[in-house]
């Protein structure tokens, strides 16, 4: 006899960055919330993602500016050395913490009950965790994504790490191999260069981090160089070989192959949607695994919502949780919000960080309107040179016609802090008037964008 299912007003499956939040406000309106979570509530934010890499990136930058001390006049007595162990514990409470926040704060709302297990759907209302049965009026998914592994040649023959598992290194790896060259390669390649490893990335495409303008990725290129990162570009046909306790990591171009203590794969994320079900639900997806969802977050089944990573709309934090707010908006308050309402933003935090807002000078470029730009290097910037982080620059991108404040790029010390201030007047839909008029605080990196705005010339 099959077992009668445990009825919810809600079923929530996953602890990402959306879910959580969704069950408090569902919970406070009086509903009963069933939240699925199958491994660490928090999801890849907290655990595996930016908390821990940002706590791993403030280490690692403490090493880096305690090597230059003298630059500043600061003498210290003895070289500059990591302990790992003490990285890893340091950057385990970060992340432990918030997990523990997290699960208090689940555990406090009424009518909320944390089931612990894989969730699959039955049916479009059923879903099984483990030997339970959970059915609701209403379903919403935050399964978030994993390290994609692509059967490349040699792969399985090895053994590698992933953002997930790197979390467990207390080592320092004498040679670590780093394939992709986007954002992920870029935060772990850099920090354990400024640990002490050798690090080399290997990146199929003809430059690093392909969806940021071309200045932007040669910046980091030299900025990498300087630091001692080997970089290869144009990595065609990847392979990997075992070698004793190290791994030969062979590219067309190169006929000799790299040898790494340690592989690092970047190569791009894949949604955790493969495993849930989906097809009896009736939940359709696209032809890379993204739940296709409608500006306010609706899958093809009306009873089923998709917040996070998995619905391909953004793969950030804020994104996620700029979902949430807009499932909670429409369900809650009567307020049509919707996802083509988000302007694009995010930071990437090599030191110095890129903040970004709004669309690429390529971007603007292929759209064919008339724009003007505004651009300035950070050796022009006093806070930069007083800092002695002068590598960088910043540009603002401009509708020639309407004032519309298109983009925004600052690459340089602060520039993940300093391009909230062009992100904000763009939400405003201020024009660029109000920047070139605004008074900001000297000395600062965002100090120069109004001169920079002040100094617009066309985009040729
Ligand atoms: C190394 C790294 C660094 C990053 N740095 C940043 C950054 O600095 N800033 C930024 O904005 N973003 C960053 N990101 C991206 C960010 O972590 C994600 O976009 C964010 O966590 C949003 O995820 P989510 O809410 O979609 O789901 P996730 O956080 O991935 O959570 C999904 C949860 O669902 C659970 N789950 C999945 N399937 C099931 C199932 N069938 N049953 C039950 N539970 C299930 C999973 O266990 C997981 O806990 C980074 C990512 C990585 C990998
Ligand atoms: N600071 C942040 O906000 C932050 C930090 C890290 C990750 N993230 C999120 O995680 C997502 C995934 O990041 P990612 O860097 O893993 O993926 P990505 O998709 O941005 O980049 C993957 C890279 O791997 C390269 N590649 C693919 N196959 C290859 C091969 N066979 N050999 C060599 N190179 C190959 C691609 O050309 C590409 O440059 C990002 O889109 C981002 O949203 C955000």
């Amino acid at each position: 006899m099959t077992a009668m299912p445990k009825k919810f007003d809600v079923i929530i499956i996953g602890c990402g960055q959306a879910g959580p939040s969704l069950a408090g406000r569902l919970s406070a309106a009086g509903m009963s919330v069933a939240l699925v979570e199958r491994k660490l509530v928090g999801g890849t934010c907290v655990n595996t993602g930016c908390m821990p890499t940002k706590a791993m990136v403030a280490s690692a930058y403490a090493a880096h500016l305690a090597r230059r001390a003298a630059d500043y006049g600061v003498m210290l007595s003895g070289p500059v050395g990591v302990d790992m162990k003490a990285i890893k514990a340091r950057k385990d409470k970060v992340s432990n913490d918030a997990r523990k926040g997290l699960e208090e704060w689940i555990a406090s709302m009424p009518g909320c009950t944390l089931f612990r297990g894989h969730a699959r759907f039955e049916d479009p209302h059923t879903v099984r965790v483990g030997e339970e049965l959970l059915a609701a009026d209403r379903i919403f998914l935050n399964v978030g994504g994993r390290a994609s592994v692509p059967e490349l040649p040699g792969i399985r023959d090895i053994s590698f790490l992933t953002n997930s598992s790197i979390m467990d290194v207390d080592i320092l790896p004498e040679h670590l191999v780093v394939v992709g060259g986007s954002y992920i390669s870029l935060e772990f390649a850099q920090m354990f260069r400024r640990f002490g490893s050798e690090v080399t990335v290997i990146e199929r495409a003809p430059r690093l981090i392909g969806r940021e303008d071309e200045d932007v990725s040669s910046t980091i290129l030299s900025m990498f160089e300087k630091e001692g990162v080997t970089v290869h570009l144009g990595a065609e046909d990847i392979s990997f070989e075992r070698q004793g306790d190290k791994t030969a990591v062979t590219f067309a171009h190169d006929k000799k192959p790299v040898i790494g203590s340690h592989v690092l794969l970047a190569l791009g994320r894949v949604p955790n949607t493969d495993d849930l079900g989906l097809d009896r639900a009736g939940v359709a997806v696209d032809k890379r695994g993204f739940i296709e969802v409608d500006d306010q977050l609706q899958t093809s089944v009306p009873h089923i919502w998709a917040m996070g990573d998995c619905n391909g709309k953004g793969a950030f934090t804020h994104t996620s949780y700029n979902d949430y707010e807009i499932v909670a908006a429409n369900l809650l308050d009567n307020d049509p919000r919707k996802v083509t309402d988000r302007i694009e933003a995010y930071a990437l935090y090599t030191d110095p960080p890129l903040g970004r807002a709004g669309m690429t000078e390529a971007a603007v470029r292929k759209s064919g309107r008339r724009a003007l730009i505004g651009q300035r290097p950070m050796t022009r910037v006093g806070r930069a040179v007083e800092k002695g982080e002068t590598q960088g620059f910043m540009k603002i991108l401009v509708d020639a016609d309407t004032g519309e404040i298109l983009g925004c790029s600052v690459l340089g010390p602060g520039g993940d802090e300093a391009v909230h201030c062009v992100l904000d007047l763009m939400y405003a839909k201020a024009p660029v008037k109000t920047l070139q008029r605004a008074v900001h605080i000297h000395p600062n990196v965002a100090e120069l964008l109004p001169t920079i705005a002040q100094e617009l010339k066309p985009l040729v």
